[in-house]
Formats: structure tokens, sequence, C-alpha cells
């Protein structure tokens, strides 16, 4: 930014305003008039008051002209955390609601998902599932792809080219009575395994690795569970699943692995639940499951909108929280309609109330405990919250400006003149945002640093 830098690193932006967002500590943290530094790798650099920007300009070496300042109505907060996306399901969200979870695969999925051997029909889908997620705000996505290989790493590569944050699987399922042409054999989704995350790893993308994805435990042998899990312990990866979605599929997976003392000791036992493990839904889990799930350090992805369209059940995420097991937030398009994590939000805090309504003890969620799941916990979920989640000096600045009152946006900001003061101050806090906006709100997203939205038009 200047020659003149006396830090022992070059700050690239400075941004002055509010910042929000969760720490271990504070569900939710309002920062107000602070100065924020990124630096030329993208990480923030130092966190200060805004009043101090003379100090903080010598020390790190910027112009106090050259800072970004927020207008009245804006805020950053960190991006957002969809722990658990299919990408493939992109092209019918929002249709084909009418069946339950197994039939649903068997009449919509897999029929769709056979349609990305076509390389084109997946470069259409996948771009347009980056964009859409970006522009709401998913600065971090956990995919599922399909078993194609190809269109697999093509999605990686569409990731990073928009700048997004991504772990993408390759889906495994060498079980499919119902669509037959779409399954692989053990040994293919072994050594296809292999060959996506080998290729994967050699473009050597900042922001998007491999997950070890068995599609769930009703799609895969045993004999795959086990090369899976060894492929992810050699390479010490990611992995992804799902879970206890519905009691129909608990029981037969019960049916289906008699050995086993429960679903979740289906994946322990083929290495499948380790602290790199996030598993999708986990609405039927037994407090047992639950106890290895923390010892693991496994998490949940709560995907309630999923959840309620498909009928599957409801997640107590209290229950999840008092177990002490990370949580993070979902869309699981299409089983879930909307690709925005801000429907996720809303539908985490409807979940919660209608448990409340079945039992008035219940103790609710609040808002800013869901807040804290999209950004913080999400990151936490997934293992990254080393690199992302919240405003912490060394992380990746992963960031949403946000303009509550953005000109043409949802949200009308009225003044209450003599009404309760504390409702005005609340409609310049995030909560409007979340429960009222829409990606309008969202003038910018950052990810590690560069700005990714608005998208650079390239003809
Ligand atoms: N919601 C959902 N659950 C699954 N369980 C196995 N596959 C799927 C899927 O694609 N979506
Ligand atoms: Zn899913």
């Amino acid at each position: 930014m200047t020659s003149s830098n006396k830090s022992a690193v070059d700050i690239a932006h400075v941004y002055r305003g509010t910042f929000v967002h969760s720490t271990d500590h504070t569900v939710v943290e309002i920062l107000e008039d602070r100065l924020l530094g990124v630096d030329t790798e993208g990480k923030i650099a130092f966190i200060g008051s805004g009043q101090e920007v003379g100090s903080l300009s010598q020390k790190w070496g910027f112009e106090a002209l050259a800072v970004t300042q927020l207008g009245q109505y804006e805020f950053f907060m960190p991006g957002m955390v969809d722990t658990h996306i299919h990408a493939s399901q992109y092209s019918y969200a929002g249709t084909a609601l009418d069946l339950p979870l197994l039939q649903w695969l068997n009449t919509y999925t897999f029929p769709v998902e056979a349609c990305y051997k076509d390389l084109a029909f997946a470069r259409n889908v996948y771009t347009h599932v980056v964009k859409r997620t970006l522009r709401n705000g998913t600065t971090t996505a956990c995919y599922f792809a399909t078993i194609h290989t190809d269109a697999s790493l093509l999605l990686g590569q569409i990731a990073n080219d928009f700048g997004q944050r991504a772990l993408v699987g390759k889906v495994c399922m060498d079980t499919n009575n119902f669509v037959p042409h779409y399954r692989e054999t053990p040994d293919e989704s072994h050594d296809e395994t292999n060959r996506f995350i080998s290729e994967m790893l050699k473009k050597k993308y900042p922001l998007v690795m491999p997950v070890v994805t068995p599609r769930f435990a009703l799609s895969c042998s045993a004999a795959l569970l086990g090369h899976l899990g060894e492929i992810a312990k050699n390479n010490h990866l990611h992995i992804q699943s799902h879970i206890s979605e519905t009691k129909e599929e608990v029981k037969l997976v019960k049916e289906l692995f008699p050995d086993y003392d429960s679903y979740t000791d289906v994946y322990h036992k083929h290495n499948l639940l380790t602290d790199k493990t996030v598993m999708a839904h986990g609405c039927h889990l037994t407090d047992e499951e639950l106890k290895l799930f923390r010892e693991k350090g496994a998490s949940v992805a709560h995907c309630p909108n999923s959840n309620i369209s498909l009928c599957s059940g409801m997640l107590d995420a209290r229950r999840v929280l008092n177990h002490k097991v990370k949580l993070g937030l979902g869309t699981d398009v299409a089983g879930g309609y909307s690709p925005s994590m801000l429907d996720a939000v809303r539908r985490t805090l409807d979940t919660s109330k209608a448990l409340t309504i079945q039992d008035p003890q219940y103790q609710t969620l609040t808002f800013e405990e869901v807040f804290r799941l999209a950004t913080l916990g999400g990151s936490q979920a997934l293992s990254l919250d080393e690199h992302t989640g919240n405003f912490q000096v060394g992380k990746d600045f992963d960031a949403l400006r946000v303009n509550t009152a953005i000109a043409g946006g949802p949200i009308d900001l009225i003044n209450h003149g003599e009404g309760p003061k504390v409702l005005f101050s609340l409609l310049c806090s995030p909560f409007p945002f979340l429960l009222s906006g829409d990606d309008r709100n969202i003038a910018e997203v950052y990810v590690a640093g560069k700005r990714v939205v608005p998208f650079v038009e390239t003809t």
C-alpha cells in the first residue's frame, strides 16, 4: 500500500466500520468503529479502534486516506459456512419434495445425478451453484458432487476459479438397486476416489480440498466403507456422509449391519468417524451415538430445510450442543429447497421453535446462537476454524459486507420516533438482515481477502 511500511507484513486493505462476529466466549460480538487490516496474503493483520487510525497507519504502514469506510447501515460479518450441500442437485432445487427420503433418492436424485457423466451439463450446473451460493454469502461450502470423477474435479476447478473455499467430494456408492447404472463396483469406487484425490491435490488449489464421501451406509458395502476409511486415514482427509436422517433409514441400516452397535458404529468401525468427519442430519441419533461423536471429534451438519421438506425429522440442536458435539448448518440442496444459508438460519430457528411448541420447557436456540452456527460453528464443524469463521487476527478475511438499508432491498428501516429505542438499535444490528434480508443486502463478499462478489465479468 505504501513504501514506508514499518511492520513485517504488507497491508493490502484496511476497512473501518462495524464488525459483527462470534468467538469461543461470546455468541455475538458487535464491534463498532473498528479498523481491520488485511495483509497481502488475505489474512487479518490487525483489528484496532477507528479512533487510532493515525497511530495504526504509522505502525502498519498504510495511508489513512486509503481506508475503506463503511456506511451508517453497513457492517462486516464473517462469510457463512454451508457444511452440507449437493452441488449436483442444484439443477432441480425447489422441485420434487413430495416423497420421503428413500423414494425421493430413487425417483429423482439418482436419475439426475447420473446425468453428470456429461461434462458440459456438469459445467453448467456447477457454475450456477458456485455463483449462487457465493452471491448469497456462502464463503465456504462442503459439496457432494456425483460418482463421476471428472465432473467432481470440474466442480473443484469452478469453485477455485470463482474464489470459493470448498471441500469437494466425489460420491462413492456401490449399492443401488433402483437405478443400477448409477453405481460403481467397490474397486472402481476405491480407484476413482484415489484418482480424484491425487488429481485434485496436484492442482494445489489454495482453498479447495477433496473430501472422502461415502454416500451413506445404505449405498455402501462394508468392503467399500473399509476402503474409504483407509484412504481417508492414509491421506489425513476430511470425510462427509449422511447419518440417521429418517427412522426408516436407521431401521434398514440395523438390518443391513446387524453386528454393529449402532448406525454411528458402522462408520466408526470403518475409520470414518474422525475429527475431520462431518455427518449430515443426525435427527435420530441416540445419546450413546452423540457421545461417540464427541469422543471422536466428529461433527453434525444440521439441515433443517431438508429435514422438514422431506418430513425426515427434527434435529434437537440443543441436545447436540449439550453433548458438546461440533454443529454447523447446511442447506442440503436439493432435499432443502434453498441454496441460501440465510434460509438455513431461519429454518434452524423455526425447528427450534417447533420443538418449543411441543415442549414449553425446551431451551430454544437464540438468534445469536444460530448466527454463530452459520459462521464460526460451521468452520469448527469442518475443522477449518484455524483459517476462517470469525475476525480473529491471523485468520483469512472471509467476510460479507452487508448493507441493511440497501436501496431497492427487502428491508425498510423505519424509525419509531417515540417508540422503544431498543427496536431501532436492533434494526441496525445483523438480525433484520438474518431474518428479512437477502442477497441484495450483501454488497460484497470476500474470501481470503479477495473480493469475489460482485463477480468480475469476463467477456
Ligand atoms: N438429503 C439427502 N439424504 C441422503 N442420504 C443419502 N443420499 C442423500 C441425499 O442425496 N440427500
Ligand atoms: Zn445430503
